[in-house]
C-alpha cells in the first residue's frame, strides 16, 4: 500500500515536472519573438540557434567580423552576448568578475554530471572548494605528479606503441590523460576493463551537452526521454569509477592509523586531503566535505582534467605529424636535455622550451575551451552596452587567439612566436590574459583553470618523450584532422597516425 502510494506520488510528481519542462520550452519559444532589450549590442536578426549549431566556429567568427568585439545574439529564445574584444573579455573575467556567475549558463550547471563541483559552483560553495583544492595544484604538488605523467607516457610508447604502425592516437591519449589524472590526484589506477567504458562515458556526456547548449537545453535532464536516459547511464558509469576511488582512499586511510594527508608526495593526496579536510582557512567553517560534495569534486576533476588534456595531446601530435621540421626541433631539444634512457621529470620542464612553445601555439589555434560562459548576476554595464540580469555572456578564446590585429599571420602554426631572441619562452605567455589580453586557453581571473600548471607539465613531458622515442606521420592521403566544436574543441572521433619507433 505504502509502495503503491509512493508510486502514485511519483507519477504525479513526474507529470508536474514534465508539464513544467513543457512550459519552460514554450516560454523559450515565446521569448524568441520578444523585442531585444534596450542597450543590447547589435547583431544578426532573428534566432540564430540553427546557424550556431551548424558551424559554431565559422558563425561566431563571421558575426564578430561583421558586428565587432561584442555581438548581441538570440539563441533558442535566450539573449546572449558574444565577446571577442580583449578589453571587454578582461572586464568580464577579471575586473568585474563579481557581476558574473556560472549559474544560468547552458553548460554543466544544475547537471548531475558535475553536481555543484568547482567548475560550475558559485559564491561561497565555490570559494570553499577552491580553497580546499588549491594546495593540490601548487607548483610543488604539480612537480610531484611528473612521475605519474612520465610513467604513463613510457607505458604508452614502450608498450602500446611498441609495434609501431597506425594507431588511433585520440583514444590512446584519452586513456593516458585519464590514467594521469586519477593516478596523480587520487592515487588510483583505472582498471583497464573500466578505462574504455569511462572514456566513452565522458565522450557521450560532452556530446550530450554540446547538443543541449546549442539547442537551449529546453527539456530538463531528468525527463526520461531516450537521450536523457542514455546520458544518465554515462553518469552512472563515471560514478562507478568515482565511488571506487573514494572507497580505495578511505580504506587506505583506515589502515594507516593516525594517517594525515601525504606530506612529501601529493599522489592520492587530493582525495586524502579532501576526505580529511576541515575548512579552517580564512572565512572557513571548520567543517569537512560531504560525500556528495566529494563525488562532485572528483567527477569535476576527471571531466575537466582528462578530456581537455587528452584532446590537446591529440592536436599537438597531429600538428607535429604535419610539421616534421618542428617535430625534429623538439627531438634535438629533448635529446640534449634528457637523452634516452633518462626518465623525464619536472626538473626538465623549464629547459624544454621549444616543446613548451609548441604546446602554447597549439593551444592558441586549437583552444580546447573555445568558448567560456558566464551569466550576468544583476543588470550590468559592459562597454557601451547594458546587459540585463540573466544575460548569457560567451567569451571566445578561439576568436581572441586569431585576432589579426594582435597576432601576426594569425591562422598559421608558428611556435617560434612564443620564444624571444635568446630562445626563452615569453614570460607573459600564461600570465594574466596572455599577450595583449588575447591568449586565454586556460581562462582568466579568479575562475581561471586550477589545473593550468598540471596540464602544461603533462603536455610538455608527454610530447617530449614521444618525440624522443617516435616519429609521427599522417597516413598517406589523409588530411589533417579538422576541429569539431562541441562543448570542447574536439578532433574527429578517431585520429589515425602512423607511429615509427626511433629505435626500429
Ligand atoms: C589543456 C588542458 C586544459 C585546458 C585547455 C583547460 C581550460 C580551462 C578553462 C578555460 C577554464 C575556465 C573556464 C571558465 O572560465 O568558465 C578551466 C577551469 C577549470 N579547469 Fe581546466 N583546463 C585544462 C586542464 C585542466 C586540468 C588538468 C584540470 C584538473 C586536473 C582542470 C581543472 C579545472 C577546474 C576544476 C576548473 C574550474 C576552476 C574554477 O572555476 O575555480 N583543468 N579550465
Amino acid at each position: 500500500m505504502a509502495l503503491a502510494q509512493a508510486a502514485g506520488q511519483q507519477q504525479v510528481q513526474f507529470l508536474q515536472e514534465t508539464l513544467l519542462a513543457g512550459s519552460e520550452a514554450m516560454s523559450s519559444f515565446q521569448k524568441g519573438f520578444e523585442p531585444l532589450p534596450k542597450g543590447f549590442p547589435p547583431g544578426p536578426e532573428g534566432d540564430v540557434a540553427i546557424d550556431l549549431v551548424g558551424d559554431p566556429l565559422a558563425f561566431t567568427t563571421q558575426a564578430a567580423r561583421k558586428y565587432g568585439g561584442i555581438v548581441g545574439l538570440r539563441i533558442a529564445g535566450q539573449n546572449v552576448v558574444l565577446v571577442s574584444d580583449p578589453l571587454l573579455a578582461k572586464r568580464v573575467l577579471i575586473e568585474d568578475s563579481k557581476s558574473y556567475q556560472k549559474e544560468g549558463t547552458a553548460f554543466f550547471p544544475n547537471s548531475s554530471l558535475t553536481g555543484n563541483g568547482l567548475l560550475v559552483s558559485d559564491g561561497e560553495v565555490w570559494q570553499r572548494q577552491r580553497r580546499l583544492s588549491n594546495p593540490a595544484f601548487r607548483q610543488a604538488a604539480v612537480n610531484s605528479y611528473s612521475r605519474a605523467i612520465s610513467q604513463a607516457a613510457e607505458r604508452l610508447v614502450h608498450r602500446r606503441w611498441r609495434a609501431g604502425g597506425a594507431r588511433d592516437v585520440y583514444a590512446d591519449f584519452n586513456d593516458l590523460s585519464l590514467q594521469v589524472v586519477t593516478q596523480a590526484l587520487f592515487g588510483s589506477e583505472v582498471p583497464p576493463a573500466l578505462a574504455a567504458d569511462v572514456r566513452e562515458a565522458i565522450q557521450d556526456a560532452f556530446e550530450y551537452f554540446g547538443r543541449r547548449a546549442a539547442g537551449g537545453a529546453a527539456i530538463p535532464e531528468w525527463v526520461p526521454i531516450p537521450e536523457n536516459l542514455q546520458f544518465q547511464a554515462s553518469v552512472t558509469r563515471l560514478e562507478t569509477l568515482v565511488y571506487s576511488i573514494i572507497e580505495t582512499r578511505r580504506e587506505y586511510l583506515r589502515h594507516r592509523e593516525g594517517a594525515t594527508a601525504s606530506q612529501d608526495s601529493f599522489e592520492g593526496g587530493l582525495v586524502d586531503q579532501l576526505l580529511q579536510a576541515r575548512d579552517d582557512g580564512e572565512g572557513g567553517d571548520g567543517e569537512g566535505m560531504s560525500d556528495l560534495g566529494l563525488r562532485d569534486e572528483i567527477m569535476t576533476l576527471i571531466i575537466a582534467g582528462a578530456e581537455t588534456t587528452g584532446l590537446s595531446l591529440t592536436w599537438i601530435a597531429a600538428m607535429l605529424a604535419e610539421y616534421p621540421d618542428v617535430a625534429e626541433r623538439i627531438r634535438v631539444e629533448v635529446n640534449s636535455v634528457a637523452p634516452a634512457p633518462q626518465h623525464l621529470s619536472s626538473h626538465h620542464y623549464s629547459e624544454l622550451r621549444v616543446t613548451q612553445a609548441v604546446v602554447l601555439e597549439t593551444l592558441r589555434i586549437r583552444p580546447p575551451a573555445y568558448m567560456v560562459g558566464r551569466c550576468a548576476s544583476h543588470d550590468v554595464q559592459l562597454g557601451p552596452h547594458e546587459l540585463a540580469a540573466g544575460t548569457t555572456v560567451l567569451i571566445s578564446p578561439y576568436i581572441l587567439h586569431r585576432n589579426p590585429e594582435y597576432w601576426d599571420r594569425s591562422a598559421e602554426f608558428i611556435p617560434g612566436r612564443w620564444l624571444d631572441a635568446e630562445g626563452q619562452v615569453l614570460p607573459e605567455a600564461l600570465r594574466g590574459m596572455g599577450l595583449h589580453g588575447c591568449y586565454i586557453p586556460f581562462g582568466g581571473g579568479p575562475r581561471n583553470c586550477i589545473g593550468t600548471g598540471f596540464a602544461m607539465m603533462e603536455l610538455v613531458l608527454v610530447i617530449a618523450l614521444i618525440m624522443r622515442e617516435c616519429e609521427l606521420s599522417l597516413p598517406p592521403g589523409t588530411p589533417s584532422p579538422e576541429p569539431n566544436a562541441l562543448i570542447t574543441l574536439r578532433p574527429p572521433s578517431t585520429v589515425q597516425l602512423n607511429i615509427i619507433k626511433n629505435s626500429d
